[in-house]
């Protein structure tokens, strides 16, 4: 790949194009930055140069800044590596600059890429163009004082937050975009339309007491939805000095956050609160590790092309059933629905249609596109739709019997290139496909809950499955929005495998004396959405039952055995569905602690009789998140040791997409290598001779905390012996 580079080229009408070239999304590394610089110095002293067009190649205006270059400010530790682009170079050099500017802006214009279009005199634009301030989404804060200025403080905010707005001067076609900026730029330069710096314009501001009211909304806002980022409170602040102070007094405090050790003791906390913190750190990984899943050895890598997939069968009209089928039709995959009756195959489609329903009421999908998507729909009762199918999902309940059975059928009703998926989220594939000579195109297709929301897509190998089946699933994952992530073939995959000692931990806490629902808010303090108790109650019982059961037969030596959810069951509680769980449900407020359950509680804890000396223990609330996660950790560790996912980071992501493991923690090993592994083992070790083997540290565990290696740090080859994958 060329090495990255800004180009500039003169035309007879006095107009220099200048273009950032830095594939696949022109990021604004290094060397760009510097070649921005001389470009513009170039620019304003030629006398030839009436006017400048700032564009990207490749049909992408600018993915924003280089984010390989926070990874190394991570590594060195040294905030000195950022280049400084707000002041020297979007201020000075093109806000500034005593030639127009105008960005002609297609595909993209993000972070960075945004702020260098909003410091340029005006905005031509291709239809569909992504603009976005994505920053706080890497734990930093994005140029604060421009967007309030161009489009109004609470579109600004609104945006920085998350949302979108009109910031663009003009929307022409691609064909026309160089042309037309060439013009405004020229009319720019000869007066006959207004030279804007945005930095000076104060008309959208409204007023200070308005700004203000404004932004405690936002703070209050913030704290709500982002509670453990500081970067979102930090935003709102610089944006407040920026409105009080001035755009430039706003800018200039950006800069201080970024170059703090150089500047007195509050900056120096604010920065070491953002670019520095694990936030940042965390979010940063979460990105590239994201990234990184696309890559897997012997599949991607190997010259093969993805097969299109046009038409799917999903067998299961169930909730996982209808919401895999709501994904794929609402991303124009044909679907067919099977049922065995058809009461069944109505209710599926019943739930398909309010699915997307929802997603029309919740304004995430206009009216015209809903319609669209279910006329990709077709429910059927027997397999005669199924002789030109792509790819099969089987989204039946966990029985072996059944899903043998629907895979013979299958191996005769479909075409030999078709791809035959199980949504299991347990049972072994080879069991699965024990009965047919296809094993090479069988492979798992687990979805998590509700199927047409979540991002994760967990693709279950065996030694079997072929490399272009594989590749084939992963496309379509991307298709349907999801992130697929390969995995190996063991009882509950990576997620669930890795995740089954958090619910047990949970109530083996319990039965230890701690009170259930402060487990639950300690869990949501760290940054989970909800506690393992709330989980249980939305997930029923009798599917709690169920794999606990699994994971009893599978790991029987470290599986704690809790009487509740028996004793919750046989009470007549079944969690959210039948309003009767832990908690209370009631239409139209949040799930509230029900002290009616207590008896069973206390029950419970008569029955485990583990409490030591027949007391409840004492935990302090970063004990019950320790005493909960680090099992998770542990066989996280042996999820790594068995080779079950490619890379450390890869369960990272599932973590986080899957399970709602906080992203600014950068998932469940990134973070256990941030509190340490010796830390980790040396509670567990404590706590196994305390409460038992539960807590017992795994060989991997032990091996890489007292030999100070990291658990992401790659597995080698000799103990891979028995990689899945
Ligand atoms: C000072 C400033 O205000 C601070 C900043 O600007 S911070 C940066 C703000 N920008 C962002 O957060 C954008 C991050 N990027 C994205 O969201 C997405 O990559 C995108 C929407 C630009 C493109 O998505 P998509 O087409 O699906 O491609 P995607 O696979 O994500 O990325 C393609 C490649 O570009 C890389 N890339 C994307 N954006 C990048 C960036 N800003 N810096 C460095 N690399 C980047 C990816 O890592 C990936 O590399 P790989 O092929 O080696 O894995």
């Amino acid at each position: 790949m060329a090495a990255p580079r800004v180009t500039m080229e003169v035309g007879n009408d006095g107009v220099a194009i200048i273009t950032l070239i830095n594939p696949p999304v022109n990021a604004l590394a290094i060397p760009i930055v510097a070649g921005l610089k001389d470009k513009f110095e170039e620019a304003t002293s030629r006398d030839d140069v009436k006017a400048i067009v700032l564009t990207g190649n490749g049909g992408r205006f600018s993915g924003g800044f280089d984010i390989n270059v926070f990874q190394k400010v991570h590594g060195a530790g040294d905030v000195s590596l950022m280049p400084d682009v707000s002041v020297e170079l979007v201020v000075n050099l093109i806000e500034d600059c005593k030639k127009p500017i105008v960005a002609a802006v297609e595909g993209l214009a993000l972070g960075g890429g945004l702020e260098l279009a909003m410091g340029c005199h005006a905005r031509i634009a291709a239809p569909k163009t992504q603009l976005g301030l994505p920053e706080l989404t890497l734990g930093v804060i994005p140029g604060t004082q421009r967007l309030p200025r161009l489009v109004g403080l609470s579109k600004a905010i609104e945006m920085m937050l998350g949302w979108k707005l009109g910031l663009i001067d003009a929307v022409v076609t691609s064909e026309e975009l160089l042309k037309v900026s060439r013009l405004w730029a020229l009319d720019i330069a000869a007066r006959r339309k207004p030279w804007i710096r945005s930095l000076h314009r104060t008309d959208k501001l409204g007023s200070l007491s308005e700004a203000r009211e404004v932004l405690k909304l936002a703070r209050l806002q913030a704290k709500k939805t982002a509670p453990n980022m500081p970067q979102h409170q930090a935003c709102l602040d610089v944006i407040e000095e920026g409105i009080v102070h001035g755009g430039y007094s706003g800018v200039l405090k950006c800069l201080l956050l970024l170059r703090a050790p150089e500047f007195d003791l509050y900056e120096a906390k604010v920065f070491k609160e953002l670019v520095m913190l694990d936030t940042s750190r965390g979010l940063v990984h979460v990105f590239f590790a994201q990234r990184a899943t696309s890559k897997v050895p012997n599949v991607t890598d190997i010259g093969l092309k993805p097969r299109g997939v046009r038409k799917v069968a999903v067998i299961g009209g169930g909730l996982m059933g209808s919401g895999i089928a709501t994904a794929h039709i609402l991303n124009n995959i044909y679907v067919v629905l099977k049922e065995v009756n058809s009461e069944y195959l109505l209710k599926g489609i019943k739930t398909i249609e309010a699915n997307v329903r929802g997603l029309v009421t919740r304004g995430k999908l206009t009216q015209d596109k809903a319609n669209n998507a279910l006329k990709m729909l077709k429910g059927v009762l027997d397999y005669s739709e199924f002789k030109d199918v792509d790819m099969v999902i089987e989204a039946v309940i966990e029985s072996v019997p059944l899903k043998q059975k629907i895979f013979s059928e299958l191996e005769k009703a479909c075409p030999p290139h078709c791809i035959l998926a199980t949504n299991t989220s347990t049972i072994d594939l080879n069991i699965v496909g024990e009965k047919t000579s296809s094993q090479d195109r069988i492979i798992g297709a687990h979805f998590f809950s509700p199927a047409h929301v979540m991002p994760l897509l967990e693709i279950v190998r065996t030694e079997r499955t072929s490399a272009q089946v594989i590749l084939d699933l992963m496309t379509v994952g991307k298709i349907i929005k999801k992130v697929p992530v390969v995995v190996g073939n063991c009882t509950g995959f990576a997620v669930n495998r890795a995740f089954f000692p958090y619910s047990q931990s949970a109530r083996l806490l319990v039965s230890l004396g701690v009170d259930v629902f402060r487990i639950d808010s300690a869990i949501r303090s760290f940054g989970l959405p909800i506690g393992p108790f709330q989980l249980l109650d939305l997930a029923g019982y009798g599917v709690a039952a169920a794999t606990s059961k699994e994971f009893d037969k599978a790991f029987p030596d470290r599986s704690f055995q809790s009487p509740l959810v028996d004793l919750l069951l046989k009470s007549g509680r079944n969690g959210k569905a039948n309003g009767k769980g832990l908690y209370t449900y009631e239409k139209g407020s949040k799930p509230k602690p029900d002290p009616s359950v207590l008896p069973i509680i206390e029950e419970c804890r008569r029955l485990s009789n583990i409490m030591p000396g027949g007391k409840p223990i004492s935990v302090t609330e970063k004990e019950i998140v320790e005493m909960i996660l680090f099992p998770v950790v542990n066989e996280s560790c042996r999820v790594l040791e068995e080779g079950i996912v490619v890379r450390a980071s890869d369960l990272d992501v599932a973590s986080v997409l899957g399970m709602s493991f906080p992203s600014y923690r950068g998932g469940i090993v990134f973070w256990a290598d941030a509190v340490g592994a010796n830390y980790v083992y040396t509670s567990l070790k404590k706590w196994s001779q305390l409460y038992g083997n539960f807590f017992k540290p795994s060989r991997f565990l032990e091996e890489r905390a007292t030999k100070g290696i990291p658990l992401s740090a790659p597995v080698s080859s000799s103990s891979t012996s028995r990689a899945r994958l």
